[in-house]
């Protein structure tokens, strides 16, 4: 039993511990506990308002960006409360890094935009940093299509391939962690498909948690699924049994569309 649970723990990048979140009076998360696997890719489903965005961004406390916002419980990442004071969140921030909704290039070069980071984090030399932007390119596979056009503007790129640029700069930083919102909502079929593939692809070295809408794409890509409703978790599970066999009614009802 011991041996067993220290295994799941080595297995695990966050845990969150009653963690409830409010902005002003409402209350956003209600009482989460949730175990997040390494290595894996875990999807947050649910419909528009209950909460899915809200959680992502507690994961690497962007959420404290917002004014108003009160967060209780825990949340650890490696065993380590990332709501404790002494947390570094430039640190946090690197090893948890976040790919959002619409791809958001910097108006700069495309190497620019993957040099970014390390630059911030103290990489001056020229071959290194090419190093790394080849690398981060080539991780998500991109280098192909843009390594003659590395001084062109990343916004002339097409939308699918801002967005590969933009998990091109936040893998340049070494995360552990990438946390994804809605990553392919605003892109076309194939441009999904190739972020899909890619994301499959990174799950080898990143642990991967993606909010979305799309229930194919939730069943899809993860391994496992969250569904969360009005700020609960209301089923955890092997997406398998979400989508073949869900416990409870309310999971059902959403992926089979009858709400949401
Ligand atoms: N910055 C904010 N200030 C105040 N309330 C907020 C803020 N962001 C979200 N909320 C509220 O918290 C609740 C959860 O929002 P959240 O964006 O996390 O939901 P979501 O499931 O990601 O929704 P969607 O699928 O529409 O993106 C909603 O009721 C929303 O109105």
């Amino acid at each position: 039993m011991e041996e067993s649970n220290k295994k799941a723990n080595l297995n695990t990048v966050f845990e969150t511990e009653n963690l409830n979140l409010w902005y002003g009076s409402e209350h956003a998360l209600k009482n989460i506990n949730l175990n997040i696997e390494s290595k894996n890719i875990t999807a947050i489903i649910g419909p528009s308002g209950c909460g899915k965005s809200t959680f992502l961004k507690t994961l690497n406390r962007m959420v404290d960006l917002v004014t108003g916002v009160r967060v209780e419980g825990k949340i650890n990442f490696h065993g380590v409360n990332i709501y404790d004071d002494k947390t570094n969140l430039v640190e946090l921030r690197s090893a948890v890094g976040m790919v959002f909704q619409k791809p958001n290039p910097f108006p700069k070069s495309v190497f620019e935009n993957v040099a970014f980071g390390p630059r911030i984090h103290g990489v001056r030399k020229k071959e290194e940093l090419q190093e790394i932007v080849e690398k981060s390119l080539k991780r998500a596979a991109l280098w192909d299509e843009v390594k003659d056009r590395l001084n062109d503007s990343a916004l002339g790129l097409s939308g699918g391939q801002q967005q590969r640029l933009c998990i091109a700069r936040c893998l340049a930083v070494q995360p552990e962690v990438i946390l994804m919102d809605e990553p392919t909502s605003a892109l076309d079929p194939i441009s999904t498909l190739k972020v899909e593939e890619l994301i499959q692809e990174l799950k080898r070295d990143y642990s991967i948690i993606i909010v979305t809408h799309n229930m194919q794409q939730a069943a899809r890509v993860s391994d496992k699924t969250a569904f969360f409703l009005t700020g609960d978790v209301i089923e955890y599970d092997d997406t398998t049994t979400i989508f073949s066999n869900p416990r409870d009614k309310r999971t059902e009802d959403y992926i089979t569309g009858r709400f949401g």
